[in-house]
């Protein structure tokens, strides 16, 4: 049995592919908008409504199957065959979905859809292929928001004059090819020169700069997002930051609060938007930058579509230029110009019954949920022998290790050892609370690898938890998710890492074990991306493939286009992307 996580097609085929199928997933319209600010005296009424809707934590958490043993995992299925009998089966599949949904869906996608089927032991008949496919496209609409922060590939993408707000901005614009060099777009300007006012708001709103570390005012955010933030076309799922967590996202070292930016109607200080930046000195190939990595951007339901997140992005624009920085990253499942990279999400079933219980997986025809289970089954033992949390001492040498191994990519952040600490342990939670695998309020896991006989740091990794609310779920009110983090290993510095397998090998332990710690910290899904080094694990550790994007950008600086992790035959094809967006 498999889940249903989300197919998709390579990032790569997105603008020309999904447009085929855009009717089919038409909860997800471009996004335009612009109706004029005239009614807003009953938007503010409207605002002053209390936002109560059935976001109720999740009680009811189930206890996992496990037998404390590792199970045997069915070799996960290669995306495409060369047989012609696959094609040819797979081609009557096709036929029969399209007879079955009335609907024109290309071969690429069913042949991806099929390949996680077979990756769950699932592949049939092509009556149960065509099936499979059409309750997978059925239930693709439920993961947009797992696959992170909306949006398919190509499926918004609008012309360069469209984007009334982009076009005026310094970012590569559409289809303007790689630059000769790398370099920014408009120069740095002297402080004097930036403009010394906020942009002006509609007369009925304010700025409010948010003190992120006041817990009333975190609260104000967490609460703005979790009833506001991202969620799926059915508003099935939205994501829900706590203020723990967005505590520790927004006081990076050197942190500025001017940086966090609230819209606040001003007759009774209710926070209507938000934006936030904080700083990262970031690589891209040969240049590293200052730069502000932009987050959590959000309108209130009720203002969408009045031109306020422009606004809200030009106020942070100028609030970083007048601390000298002129660059930025930022992600997003929309598509506007221009991505530098896309990475695609991929999810690993942990608690196989709630996930279908909420719709998040089914069980296709040809598989039990018993057998799912099974297949789906972790160790409660991390495997790697000297695996444990990582403590204060770890610091110097994760460092070390972080920056090493993050040479190999295009795009890092650089960390010091303060950043270091901040980035594994601050937001590690309350000592002493919870037990072994999850402390109260804990936002942050990070392990290390020890050699018990040089005590030498060999690998570490991190994961962070991201819930989404269940929106109006009898049951579950909340979907636990873990999203991988950071991770290095000293095996890839091995001779030939790649092509002897000895760093596909190690990670797949490190992640692996990273697994166990998310299960046995009741997470109910494991996500990651198709960046840094995945492609070596996500098959073999049962991850499938989501119809979810992450495009990743750059403001004001143009570099060529940079690889997402890929492989062939094991062995991987450029390394791009290692900034995780959290
Ligand atoms: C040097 C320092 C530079 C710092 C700044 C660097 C840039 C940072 C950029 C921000 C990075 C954010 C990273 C994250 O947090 S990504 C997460 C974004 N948040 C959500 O998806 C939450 C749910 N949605 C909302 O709250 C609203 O729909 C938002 C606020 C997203 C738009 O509100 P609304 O729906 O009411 O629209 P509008 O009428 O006000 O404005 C329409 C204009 O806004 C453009 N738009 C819409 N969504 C996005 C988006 N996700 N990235 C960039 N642009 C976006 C859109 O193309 C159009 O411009 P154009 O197509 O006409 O040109």
């Amino acid at each position: 049995m498999y889940c249903i996580f989300i197919y998709g097609l390579p990032a790569r085929d997105a603008d020309t592919t999904f447009f085929a199928y855009g009717n089919l997933l038409s909860n997800h319209p471009p996004t335009e908008m612009s109706s004029p600010t005239s009614k807003i005296e009953e938007i503010i009424d409207t605002t002053q409504d209390s936002d109560a809707q059935d976001d109720s934590d999740d009680n009811g958490a189930e206890e996992h199957e496990h037998d404390g043993t590792q199970r045997q995992q069915e070799p996960s299925s290669s995306t495409a065959s060369s047989s012609k009998k696959k094609k040819k089966k797979r081609s009557k599949a096709a036929k029969a979905l399209n007879a079955l949904t009335g609907k024109s869906i290309p071969q690429a996608l069913v042949d991806q859809v099929l390949d996680s089927v077979k990756a769950e032991g699932g592949e049939g008949s092509e009556q149960a292929n065509a099936e499979n496919v059409r309750q997978a496209l059925e239930h693709m609409k439920i993961m947009d928001v797992v696959k992170g922060k909306a949006g398919f590939g190509g499926l918004n993408k609008k012309d360069m004059g469209e984007h009334k707000f982009w076009s005026t901005q310094p970012v590569p614009q559409l289809g303007e090819g790689p630059p000769e060099e790398d370099g920014y777009i408009e120069p740095s300007q002297p402080a004097e020169e930036v403009r010394q006012d906020p942009y002006p708001l509609p007369k009925d709103f304010e700025w409010s700069i948010i003190d992120i570390t006041d817990p009333s005012q975190a609260t104000e955010v967490h609460e703005l997002l979790s009833l506001h933030y991202v969620e799926d076309g059915d508003a099935t799922f939205r994501f829900k930051y706590s203020a723990e967590f967005l505590q520790w996202a927004l006081q990076v070292p050197g942190y500025s609060k001017e940086w966090h930016i609230g819209v606040r109607v001003k007759s009774n200080k209710k926070l209507v938007g938000f934006i936030s930046g904080v700083p990262m000195l970031l690589r891209v190939r040969k240049n590293k930058f200052m730069s502000a990595e932009i987050n959590y951007l959000c309108v209130h339901k009720k203002l969408r579509s009045k031109r306020l997140a422009p606004l809200l992005i030009k106020e942070v624009t100028r609030q970083i230029h007048l601390q000298g920085i002129f660059q930025a990253i930022y992600t997003a499942g929309v598509v506007v110009p221009t991505p530098v990279s896309t990475t695609q999400y991929q999810h690993r079933n942990l608690n196989v019954t709630k996930l279908i219980d909420i719709q998040f997986s089914f069980v296709p025809r040809n598989m039990t949920l018993a057998r799912m289970i099974r297949l789906n089954q972790l160790s409660n033992k991390t495997q790697l022998p000297g695996m444990r949390e990582m403590t204060e001492k770890d610091i110097p040498q994760v460092t070390e290790l972080y920056s090493k191994y993050m040479e190999r990519f295009d795009m890092v952040p650089i960390m010091n050892a303060q950043e270091v600490r901040h980035q594994f342990l601050s937001g590690s939670g309350k000592a002493g609370t919870g037990d072994k695998w999850r402390r109260d309020g804990q936002v942050v896991w990070a392990y290390v690898v020890e050699d018990n006989d040089t005590h030498k740091i060999t690998d570490f990794m991190s994961f962070y938890s991201l819930p989404s609310t269940v929106i109006n779920h009898p049951k579950h009110g909340l979907l636990e998710a873990a999203y991988l983090h950071y991770y290095a290993s000293d095996a890839a510095f091995v001779e030939n890492a790649d092509e002897n397998g000895v760093l596909k090998e190690r990670l797949q332990g490190l992640i692996g074990d990273a697994l166990i710690v998310a299960n046995n910290a009741k997470f109910d899904v494991f996500n990651a991306l198709t960046m840094m080094d995945n492609s070596l694990f996500l098959k073999e550790l049962r991850f499938a493939v989501g119809n979810g994007f992450l495009n990743f950008y750059l403001y004001n600086w143009r570099t060529a286009p940079l690889a997402g992790m890929k492989e062939e035959n094991g062995v991987p094809v450029g390394r791009g992307i290692g900034v995780v967006m959290v």
